[in-house]
């Protein structure tokens, strides 16, 4: 298999605006941030705070308003097929079968030999072998989600973005995936980024949590996981760790039932 890792994506004073009707929205303020090859970043923050528009400034969907992004020394100018991208919605093509859908993102100019092998290597890799022939009204939520993961690995990236992509998903089959995850980053070694609202979900899969502030959106802080996988959500670390995280949203005092944000 070919190697998806080894490049390391830096973000040097980043902010980005938006001008609308009323006036001009500072979305994200000055952002410094290194992942390094292979990585698994987790970033939080309250609803509004920018993590949309930081992954869509890393995979080039919107343009910087000032600072830079660059992976691996070349600086991100655009979308491009380092970099794959999954969101909440699987946004798969509803007229496509499970390996068209897939198929449909391999980069332009792949043969259809090497284009075949590639979907069957994904479908595999996403545990939908005997699917290849569904369409996606025939498939439940979380199996749309492996297809749109298929999609999004299928050209080899560098870094996999994860736009709160169990957002949808029911509280067992979002835990289900998100074993899943873990299992394909280990095998694959992508760097990827997760967007997510679940602290549980930030701390289980991340080797660093991203915490963000608002308006604009910044970094206030990065929380290292230095746990081993696959984590115990119930052991002492893993709960000091969501306590601290939490804290930094509503204050060490407060003890919440929930940890969403
Ligand atoms: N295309 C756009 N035009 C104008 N404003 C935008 C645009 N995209 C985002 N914004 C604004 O930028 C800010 C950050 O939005 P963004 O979607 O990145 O936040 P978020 O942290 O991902 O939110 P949520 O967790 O609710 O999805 C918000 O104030 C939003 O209104």
């Amino acid at each position: 298999m070919a190697e998806r890792h080894g490049q390391h994506l830096s973000l040097r004073r980043v902010g980005k605006s938006f001008t609308i009707d009323t006036g001009v929205v500072q979305a994200l303020g000055d952002i410094n941030l290194d992942v390094r090859p292979g990585e698994f970043l987790s970033i939080v923050g309250a609803s509004g705070c920018g993590k949309s528009t930081l992954l869509r400034l890393i995979g080039g969907l919107e343009e910087t308003s000032h600072g830079e992004i660059s992976l691996g020394g070349e600086r991100i100018a655009g979308p491009k097929v380092d970099r794959g991208m999954v969101f909440q919605e699987a946004r798969l093509l509803p007229w496509l079968t499970v390996d068209e859908n897939i198929a449909f993102g391999c980069r332009k100019g792949t043969g259809a030999e090497e284009k075949k092998s590639v979907v069957a290597e994904h479908i595999a890799l996403v545990g939908l072998a005997g699917f290849e022939r569904a369409y996606p009204h025939q498939l439940s939520g979380g199996m749309q989600q492996r297809v749109s993961i298929a999609r999004a690995l299928v050209n080899r990236p560098k870094v996999l973005l994860l736009d709160e992509p169990f957002g949808a998903l029911d509280a067992l089959t979002r835990i289900q995936m998100q074993q899943e995850v873990l299992r394909i980053w280990e095998s694959e070694k992508t760097t990827m980024i997760l967007v997510t609202h679940d602290i549980d979900e930030a701390i289980f899969l991340g080797d660093r949590v991203v915490v963000m502030t608002s308006r604009p959106g910044t970094i206030g802080r990065i929380v290292p996981v230095e746990l081993p996988r696959p984590r115990d959500r119930s052991s002492f670390d893993f709960v000091q760790i969501r306590k601290e995280i939490y804290g930094e949203f509503f204050g060490a005092v407060q003890q919440p039932f929930a940890y969403a944000i």
